[in-house]
């Protein structure tokens, strides 16, 4: 689906893609990396609206550099920022993108209806946008990048600004965008952990640089490690302290995941089969605590920046890298 060879693209201050070189077949694929990381900058140059500086790119087997106006017939686009017409509704507005892109007026219609349905617009699209919700913006952005039926799409950060229901919606939509109707998906977002349960594949860039791409699976394979996280009661005000006591004195070691979003709050323990589980469950009945979660742990963004990346890299990429591994869940 997309191709790249040592791609590369300087502005004057700032290197936002360097010598990046990546394939990506079909599926739904996650583009990850922290703010800065050069994903937008990538997606552009995929949809030949911005030269490269070195390097070359292939987008379903057409040259980014020569083939662009024939890339974007092909490709839907769902841009990073609200670009948006408040006046008119998303009906119209939708409408509008489908005959710019060559459906004649009865398809561009029935196409329109048929793709906001899809995404979950219905009574509103007939009101104007400028009254809309984030997450209505966000899907009339969806829809005009699905209407012309692309082989492929791109999305930039379609969850950006969403709370959680709705970012879990639009992870589903996403979804879906694959299995109903076969069409390709490369996704961005800073957020590792909201790609995972969305893509096929991922792909991590960090400043500008190909930190790792491989199948979700391998990815994000689990580790030993599970991830506890208790109430606190009347007789024990200090939940947390007491399950670590409690587990340590039944002999497991604990941390408290300092570092972590949420630490403080959570202990990590090694798991030793299900008897770790069993143990779990039992020292939290036995202190009368909730169990609010115990899961085992996955990689995080952050494992792989500090594996991966121990290369030595500039200031304002390690700040972008911690804003990342910050937003991290
Ligand atoms: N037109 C431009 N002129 C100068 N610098 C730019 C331009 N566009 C992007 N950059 C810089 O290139 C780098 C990569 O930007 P890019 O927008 O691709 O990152 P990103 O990963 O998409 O992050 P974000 O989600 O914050 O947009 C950043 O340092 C950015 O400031």
């Amino acid at each position: 689906m997309i191709a790249t060879e040592s791609l590369s693209k300087r502005f004057p201050r700032v290197t936002a893609l360097d010598r990046l070189s990546v394939d990506v077949g079909p599926g739904v694929t996650g583009l990850v990396g922290a703010n800065g990381a050069g994903k937008s900058t990538l997606i552009k140059i995929l949809l030949g609206l911005s030269p490269a500086t070195e390097g070359r790119a292939e987008v379903l087997g057409l040259d980014v550099a020569t083939k662009g106006a024939a890339i974007r017939e092909r490709v839907g686009y769902m841009p990073e920022h609200d670009c948006l017409p408040p006046d008119v509704s998303a009906t119209e507005f939708v409408v509008h993108m489908a005959r710019m892109s060559g459906l004649p007026p009865t398809a561009a219609r029935e196409r329109t209806a048929d793709t906001l349905r899809h995404v979950g617009l219905y009574e509103e699209r007939y009101r104007p946008i400028g009254g809309y919700s984030t997450g209505m913006k966000q899907r009339v952005k969806l829809a005009q990048a699905l209407v012309h039926d692309p082989q492929l799409v791109f999305l930039d950060e379609p969850t950006n600004g969403l709370d959680p229901v709705g970012r879990d919606e639009m992870l589903g939509l996403i979804r879906r965008i694959h299995t109903d109707f076969g069409i390709s998906v490369l996704v961005t977002s800073h957020l590792l952990g909201e790609l995972e349960r969305t893509c096929d594949h991922v792909v991590v860039v960090d400043g500008g640089k190909l930190l790792r791409s491989s199948s979700t699976r391998d990815f994000t394979q689990s580790t030993t490690t599970i991830a506890i996280e208790v109430t606190d009661s009347d007789e024990h005000p200090d939940g947390t302290q007491a399950m670590r006591e409690a587990l340590h004195a039944r002999g497991v070691t604990v941390d408290s995941g300092s570092g972590l979003p949420g630490a403080g709050h959570i202990l990590l323990l090694t798991a030793a089969g299900e008897d770790t589980y069993d143990l779990v469950r039992d020292t939290v009945a036995d202190l009368g605590l909730g169990l609010v979660r115990m899961e085992q742990r996955r990689h995080h963004i952050s494992e792989v920046f500090t594996t991966d990346t121990d290369t030595g890299t500039d200031t304002d990429t390690d700040e972008q890298r911690k804003e990342a591994v910050g937003h991290g869940s």
